[in-house]
């Protein structure tokens, strides 16, 4: 446990703020960060409120013209230098990853961390491809061309179940663009974004281009969203709070990006190697305890599989290593919190009047905010099990008989944010790429997400593209530019509009 504490022991002050002053919270209230393994609290400090908010979104205001200015080559080489400085941090941020979340370190120093370091380089990299258009000759004797220009202070908000990686994925293609940022982490989790903006000054970013202030979601969230400074508004959460944010976001005609909740189907064809399918589902449905929007919890399978893929999947759950998320040995941490685990375990347990929990069902005897790996079988198609977003270890198996079928059931949700499907016939696998109505469709895998891939929903998932160069869209606005070639053209038209005047 020293180790814990050692690297908590940076933010002893309360820097729950960075980019243009720090100090305790101006909500007036204290926020605990608690240790999801043992229940033990691990760190306080002050939650911002709205007047944190208003000083953070005028830091980024007032860095807006310097970092929009800059060239793409400075913006560049300053993403270098941050990803340079990530890297060094690489081991702080796994261990304090792990602590807030509970998460595996294991996942930490494969996953999270990693993935954070690549993506800073990737966009590194293509802030110098940020380019508009030559778009020719509208109109005779004039030359267009578009720009894309930064849109200026983006509000983002980030959930809890990956920290890290949000704050890496709001704030690296929005100050690649040259805007700047205010982030809001999840209150519960916020000690890794703060170290992500820390690192990003030290690496030499501007004072005031990424912001983080960690305070509640309506008080700081809200204020924050409904900023009159703030030019744009991107929100990764839940389905239900991004309803409320979008509102709030359009009433003052901001642009908007919404990353919102996912309920992925699974679909396991009767040509399918069952091996890999097993794996690829207790992989993919265990991910960080369940706590992820792309994890597989619907998983459909083939009647002539069926049987097999059950006894499998009950099987390699009751494998997993669940314990101590900081023994690189540990599959399976626990939940991000002791109310995480009590909303999961509510889930099931009313699931049992409908259907049979063959595995798991139930928290380990310990302080932890533990949750058995839970395969649930018999539950009807529009039960809440398989239709509603749990956010834990529990995945529902349902048989399907047709190909046909099994794609409409896919589809049978109001969410599509990912998918996979599992065959070893091209023609299958093409179809069900085509039809399956998701942002997202992996073919015989579930889970990976690399810098390169373009992640965001359809439907009740939300719209627009987190990382990739797609991810530019979001974040640039595009301004259309017509130079009249001659003096005469201009001449003309006035002459069309108002006569010979
Ligand atoms: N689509 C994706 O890429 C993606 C990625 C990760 C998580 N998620 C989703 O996130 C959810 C889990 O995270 P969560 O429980 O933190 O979500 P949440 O919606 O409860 O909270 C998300 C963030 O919004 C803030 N917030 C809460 N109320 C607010 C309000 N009224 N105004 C403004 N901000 C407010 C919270 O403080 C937090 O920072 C799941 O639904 C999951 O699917 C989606």
């Amino acid at each position: 446990m020293g180790n814990r504490f050692q690297v908590l022991d940076r933010f002893a002050d309360g820097a729950q703020f960075i980019g243009g002053q720090s100090g305790p919270g101006s909500s007036g209230r204290t926020q605990r960060i608690v240790d999801p393994a043992s229940g033990d609290t691990v760190h306080r400090y002050g939650l911002a409120g709205p007047a944190d908010v208003d000083a953070a979104v005028a830091a980024a205001r007032a860095a807006l013209p310097g970092w929009a200015g800059a060239s793409p080559a400075e913006r560049s080489a300053a993403l270098h230098r941050f990803a340079a400085v990530l890297a060094e941090r690489a081991g702080d941020f796994a261990r304090v990853e792990s602590l807030q979340c509970g998460k595996p370190i294991k996942l930490c120093t494969e996953f999270d961390v990693p993935g954070t370091i690549d993506n800073t380089a990737f966009f590194a990299g293509a802030a110098r491809h940020l380019q508009g258009q030559a778009a020719g000759e509208y109109s005779g004797d004039h030359t267009s061309y578009v720009r894309r220009e930064p849109i200026g202070v983006i509000g983002s908000i980030a959930p809890w179940n990956y920290p890290l990686q949000m704050a890496a994925w709001k704030i690296l293609p929005a100050i690649a663009a040259g805007n700047t940022v205010v982030l809001k982490p999840a209150e519960i989790t916020p000690l890794t974004s703060l170290m992500f903006a820390r690192a990003a000054t030290d690496a030499g970013i501007p004072a005031g281009v990424v912001n983080v202030v960690s305070g509640a979601g309506r008080e700081a969230g809200e204020h924050l969203v409904g900023h009159p400074d703030v030019a744009m508004v991107s929100f990764t959460g839940s389905t239900a709070v991004g309803k409320r944010v979008a509102a709030l976001a359009t009433a003052s005609v901001k642009r908007l990006h919404l990353e919102l909740g996912g309920k992925a189907p699974f679909v396991v064809f009767d040509d399918a190697d069952p091996e890999a399918a097993v794996q690829g589902a207790v992989a993919g449905a265990l991910i960080n305890s369940g706590q992820d929007c792309t994890a597989a919890t619907r998983v459909y399978v083939q009647r002539p599989l069926y049987e097999r893929l059950r006894e499998g999947i009950a099987d390699t759950m009751a494998g997993v290593r669940l314990g101590d998320p900081f023994d690189p040995a540990t599959d399976l941490g626990p939940l991000v919190s002791h109310a995480q685990r009590d909303r999961v375990a509510g889930f099931v347990d009313r699931a049992r009047a409908y259907a049979t929990v063959v595995t798991g069902g139930e928290a380990p005897k310990n302080d932890g905010a533990y949750y058995l790996p839970t395969l649930i079988a018999d539950a009807p198609q529009n039960s809440e099990i398989v239709r509603s977003e749990i956010f834990g270890p529990v995945l529902a198996i349902l048989p399907f008989d047709s190909d046909d079928e099994g794609i409409a059931l896919a589809n049978d949700t109001p969410y599509g944010l990912a998918a996979s499907a599992w065959t070893r016939d091209v023609f299958r696998a093409g179809r069900a790429t085509r039809d399956i109505r998701a942002g997202c469709v992996w073919i015989n895998d579930h889970i990976p997400i690399i810098s390169e891939m373009p992640h965001g929903g359809f439907g009740a998932s939300g719209f627009g593209k987190d990382m990739s160069s797609y991810s530019f869209e979001e974040y640039t606005q595009v301004k259309h530019v017509m130079f009249d070639n001659t003096a005469v053209a201009a001449k003309d038209w006035h002459r069309t509009v108002f006569g010979d005047r």
